[in-house]
């Protein structure tokens, strides 16, 4: 499968944010990946569609999926469509109606993802992916950048790829060269990497040493 890499713009100058963005992309990057965080869901707050609509304004041609750590994430469709978002990822355990969401995000005419925190185990999803476009593997706690990448979800990823082998699987959460690797061997065809791009003055030797494990590895 084709490897698609998206920054995470968490840990970047925020007060900057259409600059960075468009110096990632710069920088060989697929897509983009913004984190939205209602202080609810996850114990921490970001931003919401009013920002995603401004950066669409600066950035017409680039993907944008949205990362929805929020309670409610129904609520929030319709305002990111409107935004100009490409992919919308809701968590499995922000919702009791999957179906619904998943149909009210297809009508908003955006492509799906379902992600699944570290504790949620990975049998929890699996009846869902066949209604997704994408499975997103956390692989540390959500709320934060910067953190320790988790080893142990590793077969979460090889699990999902053993039963769906064409769904994309994204993996978020700590990920850098040193550890992108042993996402390609279990499956993964989608990679967030947040600090590891935005934490570093050469973000195309980042994105570049990412491919290069990348290959390395599949
Ligand atoms: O969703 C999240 C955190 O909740 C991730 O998208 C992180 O923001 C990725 O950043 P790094 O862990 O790669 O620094
Ligand atoms: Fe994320």
């Amino acid at each position: 499968m084709k490897l698609s890499i998206g920054p995470s713009i968490l840990n970047s100058d925020l007060s900057n944010l259409a600059k960075e963005c468009q110096e990632i992309i710069n920088s060989g990057a697929d897509f983009l990946h913004l984190d939205v965080m209602d202080g609810h869901f996850v114990p921490n707050l970001t931003f919401g569609h009013p920002v995603v609509k401004c950066l669409r304004t600066k950035l017409p041609n680039t993907g944008f999926e949205c990362h929805m750590m929020v309670a409610h994430p129904e609520k929030w469709v319709q305002p990111m469509a409107e935004a100009g978002v490409n992919r919308y990822i809701f968590h499995l355990e922000a919702t009791n109606d999957i179906e619904t969401l998943v149909s009210k995000i297809q009508e908003a005419g955006m492509k799906v993802g379902i992600g699944i925190k570290p504790n949620t185990p990975v049998d929890d999803v699996i009846q869902y992916v066949d209604l997704c476009d994408l499975v997103l593997i956390m692989t540390v706690e959500p709320g934060f950048g910067g953190q320790t990448f988790m080893q142990s979800m590793i077969p979460k990823i090889k699990y999902i790829r053993s039963q769906f082998p064409d769904v994309d699987i994204e993996v978020d959460g700590g990920v850098s060269h040193v550890n992108i690797g042993c996402c390609a061997e279990a499956g993964a065809n989608v990679i967030v990497a947040g600090t590891a791009v935005t934490g570093t003055t050469n973000k195309l030797k980042a994105i570049r040493d990412l491919r290069e494990e990348w290959e390395k590895a599949i």
